[in-house]
């Protein structure tokens, strides 16, 4: 999302080459495709043909969109719901071995006590990024997902969980909760493993009911729906 103005470049360069062709929801899951690569991970064969929307749902993301401070059955609820099992999501969510986190998603771990199941070096450096209990929203202020390798999409995140170092509430219940643990356990200890299912886990989620055929259209601006 933090670097969604590259969708549009992308757009651009396919329209004035092969107009209304490629949707923008295929240029998404492309370029997930892609990053991944280029984040060192595990290369994934992906299907095309998805249409865009001829509505914007806006309203139903937070219905279907989990939050962080979640419980963790609720989590694995959704995404079973899309027919992603438990092996599965504590998978994808090993994505959070790359990027960052803004500090007004970790201040309620940090202020006004820490988060007992924090390590305390660790939330003593998340502190020192994040110094105020009320960020101001609009502030780029943030703490890495990954402080050891936070460009490489790696099992380094299920080792963090397993020191007390997860970022997120979500990041932490993966360790601590009885059904999702033993999968931390085999990640953290298994590169090859992870990568393989989050290779399987994310096919599942890039084709989560596409619309085909008349069901949607081909964007010309993937920020909007097409006029007539
Ligand atoms: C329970 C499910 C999930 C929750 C609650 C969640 C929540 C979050 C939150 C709160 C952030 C920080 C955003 C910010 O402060 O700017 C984040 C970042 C991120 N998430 Fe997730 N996430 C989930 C699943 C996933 C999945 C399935 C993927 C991909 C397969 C993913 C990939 C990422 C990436 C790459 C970032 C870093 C973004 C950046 O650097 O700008 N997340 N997530
Ligand atoms: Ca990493």
């Amino acid at each position: 999302m933090r670097n969604f103005k590259y969708i549009g470049t992308i757009k651009e360069a396919l329209e004035s080459e092969c107009p209304s062709t490629v949707s923008c929801a295929d240029i998404v899951a492309l370029s997930a495709r892609d990053g991944i690569v280029l984040l060192r991970g595990p290369q994934i064969e992906m299907k095309t043909g998805r249409k865009d929307s001829k509505e914007s749902y806006v309203a139903e993301v937070d219905e279907f969109i989990p939050n962080h401070n979640d419980t963790m059955s609720l989590v694995l609820l959704r995404f079973q719901s899309i027919g992603i099992d438990v092996e599965g999501t504590v998978a994808l969510l090993g994505a959070h071995s790359v990027g960052r986190v803004h500090c007004l998603n970790l201040v309620n771990r940090l202020y006004p006590t820490v988060d007992p199941t924090l390590d305390p070096d660790y939330a003593q450096y998340l502190k020192s990024r994040c110094p105020s209990p009320e960020p101001d929203p609009k502030a780029v202020e943030y703490a890495r997902n990954d402080r050891d390798t936070p460009m490489v999409l790696d099992n380094m995140y299920y080792k963090h969980l397993l020191s007390h170092m997860g970022l997120l509430l979500v990041d932490q219940q993966l360790a601590s909760d009885p059904s999702t643990s033993p999968f931390v356990e085999k990640m953290a200890t298994d590169n090859g493993y992870f990568h393989d299912q989050f290779s399987r886990a994310l096919l599942l989620l890039s084709e989560n009911s596409p619309l085909t055929g008349d069901e949607g259209e081909i964007r010309k601006d993937c920020r909007y729906v097409n006029e007539n």
